[in-house]
């Protein structure tokens, strides 16, 4: 049986004394041990709906309820039991990185010998051991926000609400941060993602709650997201910008053609127009370096619900 964990009703958020809705008629449940990715371009209402999550911020209209209690009048209860890693400045740099994580479990409750051996444990685990000693001022954007993951971490929540963990990180440093969630998640938390990175989420959630506008547009699996769009190929072109716009014209009654990268423009096409684009971009006054059919990704999900949304 699946349980649910955060049960949302028709959440409504008006900032400016009611002049801006922020969340329009939300609903959806996040269930136990689920890694759940929200998804939304800039200013779609993700960290506003999160700030009713964990009480910051009471709904307009509706209710939250995490483990069936209305999270608005319970919150002291509420915020012991979830870890929240925000994208806002991290405020403990005038600590040293031991001290930060430790103080943070210690806040939580945690005795001085299970906050030391958790902060020994998380130092290790985010490649951060030889900067134990170091103040967090002193740090990199990346390591520092490495350090306020770790204070995320230390309590051992059973919820774990992350706003774009991956900001800022390398590559390398984003690979340990997706497997540090997978490891979480495995061991029984229940992982809120809100990200912009789509191609490295899909990879990890389980299901995706698609936010635009305030509204919700879509909450399922990822697999049966993506079948919405199967009857689609995701056409990838890689070509000189100054072939851009010549290739958008050629293309356009074909679907809609978006730059991704530098480079490359991809648009999805449906299974039966493939002969005639391909026919299309051999042209060579295109000056097409390469070109690849791929199935379907997320991605194209999202920018097809968006498309949906503005068209209605
Ligand atoms: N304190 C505030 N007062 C008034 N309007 C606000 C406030 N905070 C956010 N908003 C507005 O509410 C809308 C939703 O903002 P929110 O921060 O929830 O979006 P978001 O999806 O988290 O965006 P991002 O991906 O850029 O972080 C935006 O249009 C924003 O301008």
């Amino acid at each position: 049986m699946l349980e649910p964990v955060y049960e949302l009703e028709d959440v409504t958020f008006y900032y400016k004394k009611g002049r801006y809705k922020a969340n329009d008629g939300i609903s959806l449940t996040i269930y136990k041990g689920e890694i759940i990715g929200i998804l939304g371009p800039n200013g779609a209402g993700k960290t506003t709906l999160i700030k009713q999550m964990i009480g910051h911020l009471a709904p307009t209209v509706g209710s939250v309820k995490f483990q069936r209690q209305e999270v608005s009048r319970n919150t002291k209860d509420v915020i012991k039991q979830i870890a929240y890693y925000s994208q806002e400045t991290f405020a403990l740099s005038f600590l040293k990185t031991w001290e930060a994580i430790y103080f943070t479990g210690r806040l939580k409750g945690l005795s001085k010998k299970e906050a030391k051996q958790q902060t020994d444990n998380i130092l290790l685990r985010l490649g951060m051991k030889a900067y134990r000693n170091k103040l967090v001022s002193k740090l990199s954007g990346g390591q520092r926000r490495l350090i306020s993951l770790g204070t995320t971490l230390i309590g051992q929540a059973s919820v774990i609400i992350l706003d774009e963990p991956t900001n800022e990180l390398d590559p390398l440093k984003r690979k340990l941060v997706w497997e540090i969630i997978r490891e979480l998640n495995y061991k029984g938390t229940t992982i809120i993602l809100v990200t912009h990175n789509i191609l490295e989420a899909e990879k990890v959630v389980h299901r995706v709650a698609v936010i635009d506008n305030g509204k919700l547009l879509a909450i399922d699996h990822v697999e049966k997201l993506k079948r919405r769009v199967d009857q689609r190929m995701r056409l990838e072109i890689y070509a000189h910008e100054a072939s851009f716009q010549k290739i958008q014209d050629k293309l356009e009654s074909f679907g809609k053609v978006e730059l991704v990268e530098d480079a490359k423009l991809a648009m999805l096409i449906d299974k039966h127009a493939i002969r005639p684009v391909i026919d299309l971009i051999q042209d060579e006054a295109l000056n097409i370096s390469q070109y690849s059919l791929l199935p379907p990704s997320l991605e194209d999900v999202y920018s097809m619900l968006q498309e949906q949304q503005r068209s209605e």
